[in-house]
């Protein structure tokens, strides 16, 4: 049956990765829809990892990455974008739709390890994830996809080209360096009346950010809040490190755009 015709609890839906994101995306799926038996979730292999999948009861959903990958019908990749050049499979099922969340990948190099059944998506961090407040971006379109995220509580974003998810990516590391601003007393809000019309997509992600920021308990919660957004290498740590540096809120979203267009180069 085509992926389109399918109810969602009919939905094999696999997970390669298991760090925050994936995790996270694992319990929201079940969450709203899927049937345990129906998720599959490969990893590295890290004691650490092998225990939060205990802790959340998910042992027994983790399979070989062949495996999964002939099981599933979609196949949902939260690894590292630095681990994408060691990501190899052999097996992949006819008809398995491949859904990228690593940032910064460009859809000409995923369709050279996975064909053409693919496409990116790219959501903001796992507390607006778990809060219902998370938005995400599929890219290009995707009916089923679309399906998944809208019935997961995410408010979906229409992007009129890949290119607008390097800003889209930038838009939803947002809420770290607006908590990293308050930290350090900067004041955002003045900066971000000069953004540039290419910005567009920022702006109106700057405007959701404000209103997603918990109440932090500590100084230690909120260093925790910036920590599960911030993949090492990515974009929000190049945002938080020019943020320290310049102190300007849209220097540091243009280190973002730079670091999300130059991870896109490294792997093309
Ligand atoms: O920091 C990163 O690179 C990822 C992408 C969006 C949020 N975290």
């Amino acid at each position: 049956m085509p992926l389109g015709k399918k109810q969602l609890p009919d939905l094999k839906i696999g997970i390669i990765g298991a760090g925050q994101l994936g995790l996270t995306m694992a319990q929201v799926f079940i969450r709203s829809f899927l049937p345990v038996q129906n998720l599959f979730i490969s990893f590295k292999g890290s004691p650490h990892t092998k225990k939060t999948i205990e802790g959340f009861g998910l042992s027994d959903q983790v399979v070989p990455v062949e495996e999964l990958c002939m099981a599933a019908d979609l196949v949902f990749i939260f690894i590292r974008p630095q681990s994408f050049i060691d990501f190899r499979i052999t097996l992949i099922g006819e008809n398995t739709l491949f859904v990228s969340g690593m940032a910064g990948i460009p859809l000409a190099s995923l369709q050279k390890v996975f064909g053409k059944n693919v496409c990116r998506i790219m959501t903001s961090g796992p507390d607006t994830i778990r809060q219902n407040k998370a938005m995400a971006a599929i890219c290009p379109f995707n009916e089923t996809v679309n399906r998944i995220i809208t019935t997961s509580g995410f408010t979906p974003m229409i992007l009129n080209n890949e290119q607008e998810l390097h800003y889209f990516t930038v838009g939803v590391c947002l809420p770290a360096a607006l908590v990293l601003a308050k930290k350090i007393g900067i004041d955002v809000e003045s900066e971000f009346e000069d953004l540039k019309p290419g910005y567009a997509v920022i702006r109106q992600l700057y405007v959701w950010a404000k209103g997603v920021i918990p109440e932090f308990a500590s100084d230690k919660d909120a260093e925790d809040y910036v920590h599960k957004m911030a993949t090492p290498g990515g974009i929000t740590e190049a945002i938080l490190i020019n943020l320290r540096k310049n102190r300007d809120l849209l220097q540091a979203v243009e280190a973002g755009v730079e670091r999300s267009m130059a991870i896109s180069d490294e792997f093309s």
